[in-house]
């Protein structure tokens, strides 16, 4: 496909050559200075979504650096994204567990118009090596992960896209480093050279070059090694795929299978229905397997096929009644799923949380569980799971926003009240 634009093929890991096109991604050189009047020096790439770059940037007026996330142009227009974050700013004084928006501007290439969000760089917590941190901080980041779902829920929104990548951690320590200090390190920008093979291709619609994204976390540790040292601060990312609720239906779950809820996996499986509904009851579940994932650098479930539907189900010890017609024509692989048998598992993941030095792991075990309940009407709110014993003693709610979204748990109202989504 590449060579129709390309003398070189598509290379993993990079955008692919067809977004580069009228209404396609924008293309960038790094030292180029974005928005009006110019602002934002480009210094590194940081990743790319579906739909979007994302730029590491010297602000030329804050002297600080930050995240530039530049939208492909004919996405521009019905991107959610940019309301959503205005929803979820926090005043200066309180510490956000979700990511701020700082600026939006929009920029014109050949491509079109793109709008640009302006964030605060983070370090995304896959890569996060968690051995490097100390143990001592996992149930508190726990505790802010939850804060930051919470404080979401609270504000009408459901985030729909919970992964490990999605997550990240404040790294301020990257703003004492200007572009020079981070150009003149080993995490000088990696390029690869295209060239585009037709004649009719506006050559304006390409980058010179395609840029790997820059490892952020090899140049902390690196250079700013304290960073490990110090409490963490959780950032929640990435909220392209949110709505609110109430205001529209939910859109296509886009989250990896690994992490989905139990909800949209069954229906898409076994019902192939690729537009299955979710909700805040279906972000407690992925955030249960995100909290597994950065404590033990990988997913709890493994596959991505029918038997991901009975993995859920051995953890849980239950097969609901909607599930069982599908279940006859597929038959358990490892026995029926009983709840000794999930006591059994979960045993395990308490061995394995024992030995990577997590704080109370019977403690932590037991918040999973809650978390991760089949029937979505069955979970509990974020704001409950606060108050979770795995967290009683935590000087957590020290975060001044926590109060404006914390329900008082004996008067809250059932979690999630219907359970429309396990028919
Ligand atoms: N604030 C940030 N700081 C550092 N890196 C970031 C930041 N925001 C995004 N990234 C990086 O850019 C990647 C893509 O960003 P993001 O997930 O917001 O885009 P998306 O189009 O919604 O992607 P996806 O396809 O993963 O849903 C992320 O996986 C992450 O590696």
């Amino acid at each position: 496909m590449s060579d129709e634009y390309f003398v070189f093929a598509d290379v993993d890991g990079y955008e692919r050559s067809s977004e580069y096109t009228v209404g396609g991604l924008c293309p960038i050189r790094i030292g180029c200075v974005l928005g009006s009047p110019p602002r934002y020096r480009i210094i590194n790439k940081l990743g790319r979504g579906a739909f979007s770059t994302v730029w590491l940037a010297r602000d030329l007026v804050e002297s600080r650096n930050v995240a530039l996330k530049i939208i492909q142009a004919d996405r521009t227009s019905d991107s959610k994204e940019l309301t959503i974050l205005q929803r979820l700013k926090v005043s200066d004084a309180e510490e956000p567990r979700v990511i701020q928006l700082l600026d939006v501007f929009e920029h014109t290439s050949p491509n079109g118009t793109h709008q640009v969000l302006v964030m605060e760089p983070v370090h995304p917590i896959d890569f996060m090596r968690y051995s490097a941190f100390r143990p001592i901080f996992t149930r508190e980041a726990v505790h802010q992960m939850i804060q930051g779902l919470a404080f979401i829920h609270n504000r009408g929104i459901a985030h729909g896209d919970l992964h490990p990548g999605n997550l990240g951690v404040a790294a301020p320590e990257i703003h004492q480093f200007s572009e020079v200090d981070i150009w003149s390190q080993s995490n000088r920008p990696y390029t690869l050279a295209i060239v585009h093979s037709s004649v009719d291709q506006n050559p304006d619609s390409f980058p010179p070059y395609l840029c790997g994204d820059m490892d952020l976390g090899k140049f902390l540790l690196e250079r700013a090694p304290e960073f490990t040292q110090r409490p963490l601060s959780i950032r929640i990312l990435d909220l392209g795929n949110a709505y609110i609720v109430g205001e529209s239906s939910s859109p296509r779950c886009v989250t990896p299978m690994t992490y989905a809820p139990p909800e949209v996996v069954f229906r898409q499986q076994a019902l192939k229905d690729l537009h299955a509904p979710w909700d805040q009851s279906s972000d407690i579940w992925s955030l249960a397997l995100c909290i597994h994932a950065f404590i033990c650098s990988d997913g709890l479930f493994s596959h991505i096929t029918g038997n991901l539907l009975h993995e859920m189900m051995h953890y849980c010890g239950e097969v609901p009644n909607a599930w069982r017609k599908f279940i006859k024509s597929n038959p358990f692989p490892r026995g029926k799923p009983r709840p000794e048998h999930a006591d059994k598992l979960w045993k395990e993941r308490e061995k394995v949380f024992a030995v990577r030095g997590v704080e109370d792991p019977p403690g932590l075990v037991r918040l999973l569980r809650r978390m991760m309940v089949l029937d979505p009407a069955k979970r509990p709110s974020a704001a409950k799971l606060l108050c979770d014993p795995y967290f009683t003693g935590l000087q957590a709610l020290r975060a001044p926003s926590a109060a404006s979204y914390l329900h008082d748990p004996e008067h809250a109202t059932p979690d999630f009240q219907t359970n429309r989504f396990l028919r």
